[in-house]
């Protein structure tokens, strides 16, 4: 029997996503994003199909490189107005049993103490199906919105305050609070023994946390820590701290590698590689034939806006797309420092010279995330060697058309998957973590480092 994949939602609390003008089509419905029910609706689609999850990205700031202005990413909703996503979570829980949520928070403006509380709160509410998403946060917009700086704090640093970040809320989570603090004797008038909740008495480079966590141990405590940093401190900083990790790949022998070093450095930092479980973005636009799913695919590709997908790449690489003629290949510029985004064009076709027109029209559906497009067999044949070539343990699937392409999923492809054995039906356990790793499993193993700072019971010592 095939390995079963798990199978996220890759989602945005706003109108549009990573794809670019779709939201035009008819049947889009990215503008009920301020809608609650849209919200408990998607969740309840989602669950009856036994997606393992939705996952929210989010951004501090927004896209305002191109044309140095924010004016073509509000245009085409790219990625602004966005609403906090941690807000829809509680909502959408309570229409469903077993979804979960990841839910991107990042560490470059926050406080661990505040953070470590928002997620106990989400893990109690969700009974343990929250996952935290960790990111650094690349945004100019963020840095000057939130910190009164004109430029992102260094790579570098931006990586160390992001580890310390973790290792703190890990402590708050894990080694604050014992297991049996919180007693409710009415007779007594005790409610949570003093004697077992513990100050951390944190005192680093970025933070100082002297005292108590302010919440109760909720069901996995620490929630899942997923991470989708790709350069070498990213990738190192989630084989020591990740259990899922978010790839974005754009072929299966690069995946493989990515997959392979990953599994490596966490071996090098004693921890068991299969407890970082792996996951793809992918887009999948799918129908009930080839035929008509390339049909749509097409009809899609009409409506990608140049400048919404401008808007977004200018931002995810720190360019002025509009510096560069639309139909000139970037080669010719390669000294400008355009030197990352031809590499990551020229790996998806090294034959072609990319120019911005074919880099609008590649990244407008789905962003740099590779596409899929089919009727069931095709699109599940297609997912089953992503996984059997590259050793993935699932995906986030992303869309073109909000609500419409996961729906098209749950119909089409979600069938043929378990018909096949390779998408579950059933869940093994209540919470992410024991979804990710198998029944039992609620809490941080024993060879995550978080797991140190976990207390025994007063009594057990
Ligand atoms: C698939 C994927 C999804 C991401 N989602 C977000 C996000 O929602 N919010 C965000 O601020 N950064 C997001 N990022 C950015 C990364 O978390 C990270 O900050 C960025 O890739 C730079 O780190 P690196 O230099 O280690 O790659 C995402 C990256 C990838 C690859």
């Amino acid at each position: 029997m095939a390995k079963q994949m798990r199978v996220f939602a890759f989602d945005f609390n706003g109108p549009a996503h990573l794809s670019a003008g779709t939201w035009r089509h008819p049947k889009d419905r990215g503008h009920e994003y301020t809608n609650l029910k849209y919200w408990t609706e998607y969740a309840k689609l989602l669950e009856s199909a036994n997606f393992d999850g939705i996952f929210f990205a989010d951004n501090d700031g927004y896209h305002e490189n191109y044309k140095g202005s924010v004016a073509d990413s509000l245009k085409d909703a790219a990625q602004i107005p966005t609403n906090d996503p941690a807000y829809l979570i509680p909502a959408m829980a309570a229409v469903t049993e077993n979804l979960s949520f990841g839910v991107t928070s990042s560490t470059a403006y926050d406080v661990p103490y505040k953070l470590a509380r928002k997620f106990s709160t989400l893990d109690h509410l969700t009974d343990g199906r929250i996952g935290w998403n960790v990111v650094t946060s690349y945004s100019t917009a963020a840095a000057r919105n939130l910190a009164n700086q004109e430029q992102v704090a260094a790579h570098a640093d931006r990586y160390n305050r992001a580890e310390e970040f973790i290792d703190v809320a890990t402590r708050l989570w894990e080694g604050s609070w014992e297991d049996d603090a919180v007693v409710v004797d009415k007779e007594n008038g005790v409610y949570v023994d003093p004697s077992k909740v513990h100050d951390i008495n944190y005192e680093g480079t970025h933070f100082s946390v002297p005292g108590i966590h302010q919440c109760e141990p909720s069901p996995q405590r620490t929630p899942v820590i997923f991470q989708a940093g790709g350069s070498p401190r990213g990738v190192e900083l989630a084989a020591k701290t990740a259990e899922a990790v978010f790839m974005n790949a754009i072929d299966k022998p690069t995946l493989k590698k990515q997959v392979d070093a990953l599994r490596e450095k966490a071996v090098e930092f004693g921890r068991d590689p299969e407890h970082i479980a792996t996951l793809q973005m992918i887009t999948v636009i799918s129908a009930a034939t080839d035929e008509e799913a390339q049909a749509k695919y097409r009809e899609y590709l009409n409506l990608v806006s140049y400048d919404g997908a401008m808007a977004r790449y200018s931002g995810w690489t720190g360019l002025d797309m509009a510096s560069f003629d639309p139909d000139k290949p970037l080669k010719d510029v390669e000294a400008k420092g355009t030197a990352t985004m031809l590499t990551f064009f020229q790996k998806v076709d090294a034959e072609k010279e990319w120019t911005p027109s074919d880099i609008a029209e590649y990244t407008g559906i789905g962003g740099t995330s590779p596409v899929i497009v089919g009727g069931p067999e095709t699109v599940a044949d297609e997912l089953s060697s992503w996984m059997e070539e590259t050793g993935i343990s699932g995906f986030n699937i992303a869309n073109a058309l909000k609500f419409q392409d996961i729906k098209d999923f749950t119909e089409f492809v979600v069938p043929e998957l378990q018909k096949r054995g390779a998408m579950r039906t059933s869940f093994s356990g209540p919470t992410l973590r024991e979804h990710l790793f198998g029944e039992g499993v609620a809490r941080l193993p024993e060879d995550h480092p978080g797991s140190a700072y976990r207390k025994q019971s007063t009594e057990a010592r």
